[in-house]
């Protein structure tokens, strides 16, 4: 399975890029993991509706011309579908076998994902409610996707 992480920002806490480094480490037993950083916009406080469209658009634009057309597009958003570990392990499984072998994970910056992003998105997962920044977002995703591995393998871990 090819998995693409593409982020809107860059990562900059070392205590994240480390603990990062350590699941991408743990899942090249099970995967082709990359991560594409997409720049973001700057979005000054006082924009206006329209000019926030504008700019979460270009952030779009950038996050497209990195999905390939055959590949399965889980967006991370705050609205999506909330699912239990083992359930996301079953997703990932089931897209293996039904020949998704290429999957991107979209996370938004801090004005969240464009319409354009969530047309093209094949399905929309959240985390929780809680809205929670993207560098730790993106951690929490690789921990998530080891999990469901190791779930899929019947490979221990932690409870
Ligand atoms: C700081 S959040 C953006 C918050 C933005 N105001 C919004 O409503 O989407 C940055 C990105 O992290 C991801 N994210 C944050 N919290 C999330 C959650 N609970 N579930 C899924 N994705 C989340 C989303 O991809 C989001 O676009």
């Amino acid at each position: 399975m090819k998995i693409t992480i593409v982020s809107v920002g860059k990562l900059k806490e070392k205590y994240l890029k480390q603990g990062i480094q350590e699941y991408l480490k743990r899942l090249s037993t099970y995967a082709k993991v990359d991560i594409v950083e997409v720049a973001d916009e700057k979005a000054p406080e006082n924009l206006s509706e329209a000019q926030m469209l504008h700019v979460k658009q270009k952030e779009g634009e950038r996050i497209l011309s990195h999905i390939h057309p055959d590949t399965f597009v889980v967006t991370l958003e705050i609205n999506g579908n909330m699912l239990t570990s083992e359930q996301f392990a079953s997703k990932l499984d089931e897209l293996a076998t039904y020949g998704k072998s290429k999957i991107a994970f979209v996370i938004g910056g801090s004005l969240g994902i464009s319409a354009e992003v969530q047309h093209r998105s094949n399905f929309a997962l959240s985390f929780s409610k809680m809205t929670f920044p993207h560098q730790v977002m993106r951690f929490i995703l690789l921990e998530q996707v080891y999990r469901a591995f190791r779930i899929n393998r019947g490979e221990p871990y932690h409870k």
